[in-house]
Order: C-alpha cells, then sequence, then structure tokens
C-alpha cells in the first residue's frame, strides 16, 4: 500500500494554476492514485468565450484524463471549479466560495504563475509575488491546513552558477516591490525594471525568487515548502509517455525545428539541458506534500527537481535526437527539411538567420502575394526569432542545482512509494524520452494522425526535390552573372562545356564500336 495515495484519501486540496501544464498532469495523477480524495478545489478563471464548467469538461474529457475515468468514475463530482482571479483583491472569490475553501481544505498546491519572460514587472509582481502572499494569508485562516507547496523554478537563482537548496534574497524586498507597483506608472517600471532585475535574464525569474522570498518571511505557523524544477518537459511514464499540450520551453523548438521553420541555433552544444518530465515534478510535488503534512519538518524545506546532476544531457544530443526521430516520424506539412545547426558565434548566428530563416520566408510571402495570397511567414519567423533570442540565455549556460533534500525524501519513501511517485531521474534513458516527446508533439500537441506519416515523408522528399533544383538554378544564375561580366570565368566556363563535349563524344563514338 502506497503510504503517499493513502495520505491523500478523503482529503480537500487546493490547486491553482490547475488548468496549465503542470497542474492538469498533477490533478490527474491525485485522482489516479487516490480516487477517494475528498474534493479538489481548483482556481479557474473564466475564459473568452468558455465558462469555467466548459473549461473542466474541456480537461476532464481530454486523452489525458482517460485512465482516471477507469478508476475514479465519478471524476466529475470531485473537482469543484471556484471562479477565481489571481490578479484581483481576494481574488475575487465569491463569499461564499471563500467560506468553503477556509474551512475545508487541507493541502494547497500553488502552481499558477505568468511564465512569460516579458511581462510587464507590474504583471509578473501581481502574479508571482502579491497572488502568492494573498494565497498565504488566506492559507493561515484554514484551520485544517496540513501543508502549503508552493512550485518555483529552479532558475529563480539563474544569476548564480551554484544554487543550493536555499533561498537566496533580493536586494530590493518584496514588500517594497509590491508597494511600489501600486503607486509608480508603467513609464517608469519601464524604467527601473533592468535595475531592478539586475543581472537575471527576464521579469519571470526575478518575480519567482521574490515569491519564494514572500514564503518565506510570510511563513508563520504554515507548513510549507517550495518545489524547483527546472525546465519541465514532457511526460516520462505517466499516465502514457510523451503527454504535452503547450509550446513553452523546448516544445516550441521541437514544433519550430520539425516543421522546418527553425534550422539554426545559437546554443552551446555541450551546455547542460536540464530538462525534467512533467510527471518527475509532480510524483516529487505530491510526496513532498505527503513529507511536509506528516512528517513536519521544522524549516521551510527547499527541493530541487532538476536531472543536470543526476542524470545529465545536453542540448548536441537532445538536437540530435530531435533530428533522427523526425526522419522516422516527420510532421505533416513541413515548411521545410527539418536541420539542426548549432552555433555559438555571432556572426554565424546572424548568417543562418538571414539565409536560414529570414530569406526563404521571404521568398516564400512573394510566392503567396503572386498566388493571390496573404503574406504570413515573414510575420511568423519574426516572432520565433524573438522567441529565440528570449530562450538563448538558458541554452548557452549550465548550471549546478544541489538535490540534497530531494535526495534526503527519496530515501524516506517505502519501495511502493518510490515505485508509484517515482522521482528518480537517474532512471531516465534520454534517448528514448526524447523520441517519446516528440511523437508526443506531434499526437498530442499538434493533434497529427501517425496514419498521415507516409505522406509527410513523401513530402519532405518533395521539399527536398524543389531545395536541389533551387540550388542548381541559383547556381546556374550566378554563374551566368559571372560569365558575363569575367573574362576568366568565361574561359573557365568554355574549358568545361568543351572538356564535356569531347568526353562525351568518346563515350559514345567507344559504345559504338562496341556494337
Ligand atoms: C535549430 C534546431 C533546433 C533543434 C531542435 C530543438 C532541440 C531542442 C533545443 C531546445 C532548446 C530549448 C530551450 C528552452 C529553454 C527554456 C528555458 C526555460 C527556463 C525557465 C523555465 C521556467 O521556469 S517557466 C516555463 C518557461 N516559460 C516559457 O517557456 C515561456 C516562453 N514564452 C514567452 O515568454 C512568450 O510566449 C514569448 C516568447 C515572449 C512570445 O510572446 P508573444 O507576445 O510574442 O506571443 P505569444 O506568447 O502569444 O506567442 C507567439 C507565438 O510564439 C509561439 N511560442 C511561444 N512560446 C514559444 C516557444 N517556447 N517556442 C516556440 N514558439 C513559441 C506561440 O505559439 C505563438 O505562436 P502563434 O502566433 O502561431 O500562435
Ligand atoms: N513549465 C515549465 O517549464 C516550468 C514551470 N515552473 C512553474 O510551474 C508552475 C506551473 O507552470 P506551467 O503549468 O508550466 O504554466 P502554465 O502557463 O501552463 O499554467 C499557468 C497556470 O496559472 C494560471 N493563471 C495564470 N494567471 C492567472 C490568474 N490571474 N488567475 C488565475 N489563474 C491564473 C493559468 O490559468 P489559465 O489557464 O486561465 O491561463 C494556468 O492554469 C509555475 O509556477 C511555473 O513558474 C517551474 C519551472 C519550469
Amino acid at each position: 500500500m502506497s503510504m503517499i495515495a493513502d495520505f491523500y484519501g478523503g482529503k480537500s486540496i487546493l490547486i491553482t494554476g490547475a488548468t496549465g501544464f503542470l497542474g492538469k498532469v498533477l490533478m490527474e495523477k491525485l485522482f489516479r492514485t487516490s480516487p477517494d480524495l475528498r474534493v479538489i478545489y481548483i482556481l479557474v478563471r473564466p475564459k473568452a468565450g468558455q465558462t469555467l464548467q466548459q473549461r473542466v469538461f474541456q480537461i476532464l474529457n481530454s486523452k489525458l484524463f482517460e485512465k482516471v475515468k477507469e478508476v475514479c468514475p465519478n471524476v466529475h463530482e470531485k473537482i469543484r471549479a471556484i471562479s477565481a482571479d489571481l490578479n484581483q483583491n481576494d481574488f475575487a472569490i465569491s463569499m461564499q466560495d471563500m467560506q468553503e475553501l477556509l474551512s475545508y481544505t487541507d493541502i494547497i498546491f500553488h502552481c499558477a504563475a505568468t511564465v512569460r519572460f516579458d511581462d510587464h514587472l507590474r504583471h509578473a509582481v501581481q502574479l508571482n509575488v502579491t497572488a502568492t502572499q494573498q494565497l498565504l494569508l488566506m492559507a493561515s485562516q484554514m484551520p485544517n491546513l496540513k501543508a502549503f507547496i508552493h512550485i518555483s523554478t529552479a532558475f529563480s537563482n539563474c544569476n548564480l552558477k551554484h544554487i543550493d537548496e536555499v533561498i537566496y534574497p533580493c536586494p530590493v524586498e518584496p514588500k517594497k516591490i509590491i508597494d511600489s507597483m501600486e503607486w509608480l506608472d508603467d513609464a517608469i517600471i519601464d524604467e527601473i525594471t533592468p535595475k531592478l532585475i539586475g543581472d537575471r535574464p527576464n521579469t519571470y525569474t526575478y518575480t519567482k525568487a521574490l515569491g519564494e522570498m514572500v514564503v518565506q518571511q510570510e511563513s508563520g505557523k504554515l507548513n510549507l515548502a517550495i518545489i524547483r524544477p527546472s525546465i519541465v518537459g514532457a511526460t516520462w511514464q505517466e499516465p502514457f509517455p510523451g503527454w504535452v499540450d503547450n509550446v513553452n520551453g523546448p516544445t516550441g523548438l521541437i514544433v519550430a525545428a520539425g516543421k522546418g521553420f527553425l534550422r539554426s541555433i545559437r546554443a552551446t552544444p555541450m551546455a547542460v539541458a536540464d530538462l525534467i518530465p512533467a510527471d518527475i515534478v509532480v510524483n516529487l510535488t505530491l510526496a513532498v506534500g505527503w513529507y511536509t503534512a506528516v512528517h513536519r519538518p521544522k524549516s521551510t524545506l527547499i527541493y530541487h527537481c532538476t536531472s543536470g546532476n543526476l542524470n545529465p544531457c545536453n542540448w548536441g544530443k537532445m538536437g540530435i535526437q530531435v533530428l533522427a526521430t523526425f526522419e522516422k516520424i516527420p510532421l505533416e506539412r513541413a515548411f521545410r527539411r527539418p536541420k539542426a545547426d548549432f552555433t555559438t558565434n555571432n556572426v554565424t548566428t546572424q548568417y543562418w538567420n538571414a539565409v536560414s530563416h529570414r530569406a526563404p520566408a521571404i521568398i516564400y510571402d512573394f510566392y503567396l502575394r503572386l498566388t493571390g495570397r496573404k503574406p504570413r511567414m515573414t510575420k511568423l519567423m519574426n516572432r520565433l526569432l524573438r522567441t529565440l533570442s528570449m530562450l538563448e540565455y538558458f541554452i548557452n549556460r549550465s548550471w549546478e542545482w544541489s538535490t540534497y533534500n530531494t535526495e534526503m525524501l527519496m530515501s524516506k519513501l517505502s519501495p511502493e512509494d518510490q515505485r508509484v511517485f517515482n522521482f528518480d531521474v537517474r532512471q531516465l534513458n534520454w534517448l528514448e524520452y526524447i523520441e517519446n516527446y516528440v511523437l508526443g508533439v506531434k499526437k498530442y500537441l499538434l493533434k497529427e494522425d501517425m496514419a498521415g506519416i507516409p505522406e509527410a515523408k513523401q513530402h519532405l522528399k518533395r521539399l527536398r526535390n524543389i531545395h536541389y533544383l533551387f540550388n542548381t538554378a541559383l547556381f546556374l544564375i550566378a554563374w551566368r552573372l559571372l560569365i558575363a561580366r569575367s573574362q576568366v570565368a568565361r574561359n573557365v566556363w568554355f574549358f568545361i562545356v568543351s572538356f564535356c563535349y569531347k568526353f562525351l563524344s568518346y563515350f559514345r563514338a567507344s559504345s559504338t564500336l562496341k556494337v
């Protein structure tokens, strides 16, 4: 019997960010392993054109939840969506709902965040810092609360090279930042943002670091823990390999590479690709929830959920495996054939961007215009290059995260829990994982049918022929222009032509003699 699964039985669990990538995998696992839990409250904001119920219905009817429906047929009754917006005061939760949450919640998993790298500081502070503070305040009024688990990121201290499982203070107190966001106007905030974030690359990592400080400062009598995952990728094993449903992190680049939009990247091939599968993050999160509630550690423990120090993989190896998988299982209607050039040099990056990215986009848009259609490729390419520029920081550096607490927790689990809530990244085979990841991108994110693979392969062959034809035509045009201007080129050209002619004549004559 799993002690962890048993612990969640009969419990009322509150999850923020349950409609997000990680939140969905977390909910799925909870329902699958503890179908006798009392209820999962999820704080959901209505989205354009969709009611809360429709959002929940869509999640529960997705492929991800297929296994859950077998073990927990009444899952619809055990999920309670509460209308909430974490950007609003008191999260805009109704009095009645708030009362219910305060009275019954046993465990909180705080996953909601803005993960955009370019978010305005005001918005990133609101969601990643102020909302965390408000949630902690709510938590302190919950008489039954046993644990509050905060999901942060391993990159909250990416300005350091070696990162321990401790909270590193930021120079300006979170409270001061929160206050200043209330009265400073946008223009001033824009001006001070680079100074505030200092040597961090974006507002995301900065506000996640502030969020951790808030957790530490507001802990009071709460039983808290912080989890710091690195780059969360598709699922490894559970509920099935390769599940992913958004383009964050490497996923977007995998799509762009498979579709042939992205053919070169400024990345250090030997830099550690600290990817961590979503199901490993979720298993650790649930184990931490159990440990924090049952063993009540004296201080707030931080758990690194990373792969680099236990089972490292690098970006070069990952790129090769992604391409190898696309050879076997190509994406449909690719723009160009997949290719992966890694470069670390600024000049070559600019060159490849011009030749491999911008020029084909301009030519394709020209073709669209000629055929009376709306050009779109240049715009798409510009967005992709902008995205790349934001991710480059993370693919040209390596970090070391210590994992003492995570390893300590692993040693505390029973053999059964180590199996059911496996977060031992050493068991992961990267090549197999990446292949399943790419396959998952095709099936679950792009919803492409596997029956379309032969046609996709044919399409790539056509693209290869077009590529050869295009290059030959380009060569001939360049050559023609050259011989029109240079006597030397003309002489070389006549020499080659006469040589070929003589060779053909000789070949024809000797074959006639044989007959
Ligand atoms: C050459 C060969 C290649 C070989 C093969 C490849 C091999 C593998 C190599 C892999 C290297 C992996 C590096 C990973 C490093 C991750 C580090 C994470 C560290 C921290 C981890 C965390 O703790 S936290 C989670 C991370 N947090 C994000 O990852 C959010 C990012 N994101 C944004 O910050 C906004 O998105 C941003 C971009 C501002 C645009 O913002 P924006 O306003 O212009 O517009 P939108 O957001 O609306 O997106 C506009 C269009 O970009 C599309 N798109 C969005 N993201 C995309 C993405 N990652 N890759 C592609 N495409 C993406 C989207 O699908 C839209 O496409 P469409 O227009 O067609 O719908
Ligand atoms: N993905 C990754 O690579 C990593 C993620 N993390 C952390 O993990 C956590 C989850 O990330 P992930 O699942 O990838 O992110 P997603 O962007 O997929 O999900 C974010 C969630 O937060 C919710 N949310 C955002 N704004 C609000 C709001 N104003 N009110 C209510 N809910 C809101 C979203 O709701 P809605 O559906 O309505 O938009 C969504 O459910 C985050 O804390 C992130 O920092 C850490 C390391 C890596």
